[in-house]
């Protein structure tokens, strides 16, 4: 799904009217009522209290039309006007005289402090006082609303976006801004929602088709795309019935220590189970018996070494490499990196300690071959590419790095973004249960594995992202966020590519 920027949306909006041949006040009726129908379908007439916050532009009148239709459905509604300008919009006076004429009770004024309401734990709150409209930081006295809101225990429902939030850039430190437990938005997610400093005011999130113009929406160009199960069925490959193991290509796993060989082995089994052909692991002698005794599938050779890796086999035919899971950043180490990276020409995966010593040791970037994906976690990403004011400077400084290198980067979070250049893919499963030791191992296997099946690396990374998200899902259904284990986000692995079609 594309995200569109706030103007994009206005576009929408525009070309909506012209072609639908409905008002703007048409475009309003039409999304706030299912706003409405939304609210109506969990609160069944139930007589809590609600109380809608409406701005004075277009997201206000979204609340004054939620509130119309409340009024007639028996809700007990009471209406603060936030009176923050007196330029009101056409849409929003219209709507206010509608609402006069289903209700005596007026909508009250809020101009300042004196006239905030009490608002107590079982209320309903809904915000609507700025929506995507909103072009400077809340302050004054209704930055004093947001936290009278914000201090209140009420649930709170957010109209297309929390107040406060800016949809395509970030908010000043310490920016007053709605804490919701619920956003309702219109048609298309905004990048803020799944930011690191940005998601945690969404709550959970729906969003609303109210029908914009298709062929618009088809056309307009975007950088930002959100990865759910319809985007990512249609980068799955199915396997054929006349096939080999040979089909599925051989993945080698390069990593481990003396004390790290798990990280290695649940690599390695998440390829497998994501559905290597082959999978030979590459490590130091110490972790020979653990190895085969745990995954007698794999394949191993093993290092000269003892407890550390100081060499790549070059020798070896795989069709991808994944280096770095548990080696440490010993100068061992960066001579078998070194090793890898001069004998290479196809892309390759790099992760943990592998990003660690392509941090201390920049020249060895420019030995990545083209294509190559790179899965940092924020902690890694920042060693590569130096630290970053808010999310928006660190996804430009991402972009050109990605772009400078010619590779993929992966920054791992809670919502992973995948990019290529210009273009950001954001991905929109998993939990945090996968917040857990071994999790980032499991997802180098499932992208190396992809990849070594033949998919494109962006795609193996997309698809790999989604994919490692769903396993975590399924994971965290059986034992619950906190018990997940990273190797149950490799098992698993086979019933999320098998829920990709069912
Ligand atoms: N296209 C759609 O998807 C639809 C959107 N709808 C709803 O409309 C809003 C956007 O409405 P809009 O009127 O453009 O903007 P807001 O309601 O968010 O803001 C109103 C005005 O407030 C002023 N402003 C901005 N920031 C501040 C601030 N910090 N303090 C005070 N005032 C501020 C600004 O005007 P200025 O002239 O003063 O700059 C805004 O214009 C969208 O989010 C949806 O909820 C439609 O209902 C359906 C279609
Ligand atoms: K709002």
């Amino acid at each position: 799904m594309k995200i569109l920027s706030a103007e994009q949306l206005s576009q929408a909006d525009k070309e909506t009217i012209k072609k639908q041949e409905i008002s703007s006040e048409g475009l309003m009726e039409r999304a706030a009522t299912l706003v409405f129908n939304e609210i109506h379908k969990r609160l069944e007439g139930a007589p809590i209290p609600i109380k809608i916050f409406c701005g004075i532009g277009n997201n206000g009148g979204d609340g004054l039309v939620i509130a119309r239709h409340l009024v007639q459905h028996g809700y007990h509604v009471n209406v603060y006007i936030v009176n923050y300008s007196d330029k009101r919009s056409d849409d929003f006076l219209s709507n206010y005289e509608k609402l006069k004429e289903v209700t005596d009770d007026w909508p009250e004024m809020i101009k300042n402090e004196a006239n905030f309401p009490e608002i107590r734990t079982g209320d309903f709150v809904i915000d609507a006082i700025f929506g995507i409209g909103l072009n400077r930081p809340i302050e004054g006295w209704v930055a004093k609303l947001v936290e009278h809101i914000n201090n209140s225990q009420a649930f709170t429902l957010a109209i297309d976006m929390p107040s406060g939030l800016f949809s395509d850039k970030a908010p000043g430190e310490n920016a007053s801004i709605i804490e919701a437990d619920f956003t309702l938005s219109f048609q298309t997610p905004k990048l803020v929602f799944f930011l690191p400093a940005t998601m945690d005011y969404v709550g959970n999130l729906q969003i609303l088709d109210i029908g914009l113009d298709k062929q618009f929406l088809a056309k307009v160009d975007s950088n930002y795309r959100l990865i759910n199960k319809e985007e990512a069925i249609q980068l799955y490959k199915p396997r054929k019935t006349n096939t080999h193991k040979g089909d599925y290509g051989h993945a080698l796993i390069i990593g481990g220590s003396y004390g790290k060989i798990g990280s290695v082995l649940l690599t390695a089994t998440s390829a497998l189970r994501t559905g290597s052909g082959l999978c030979s692991l590459y490590i130091p002698k110490c972790g020979y018996d653990i190895v085969q005794t745990a995954l007698p599938e794999a394949m191993v050779l093993t290092d000269k070494e003892n407890h550390l890796l100081n060499a790549y086999p070059n020798t070896f035919d795989a069709d991808v490499v994944c280096f770095g899971m548990g080696v440490g950043t010993s100068n061992k180490a960066k001579a078998a990196l070194e090793d890898l990276l001069n004998s290479v020409n196809s892309p390759v995966v790099i992760d943990a300690d592998g990003l660690n010593l392509l941090a201390q040791n920049k020249s060895l970037i420019d030995l990545l071959p083209e294509n190559s994906v790179l899965t940092p976690h924020p902690g890694e990403l920042q060693r590569l590419i130096g630290s970053w004011k808010d999310d928006f400077e660190k996804l430009e400084l991402v972009r050109s790095f990605s772009k400078k290198y010619k590779i993929i980067v992966v920054v791992k979070g809670a919502h992973s973004f995948i990019i290529q250049g210009d273009n950001v893919y954001i991905n929109n499963s998993g939990n945090p249960g996968m917040a857990t030791a071994g999790s980032g191992d499991v997802l180098s296997g499932v992208i190396t594995s992809l990849i070594g099946q033949g998919y494109d690396p962006v795609i193996a990374s997309i698809l790999g992202v989604f994919l490692h998200g769903r396993s975590g899902d399924i994971a965290a259904k059986e034992m619950g966020f906190e018990g997940v284990l990273a190797g149950e986000i490799a098992s698993n692995m086979g019933k999320a590519i098998k829920e990709l079609y069912t």
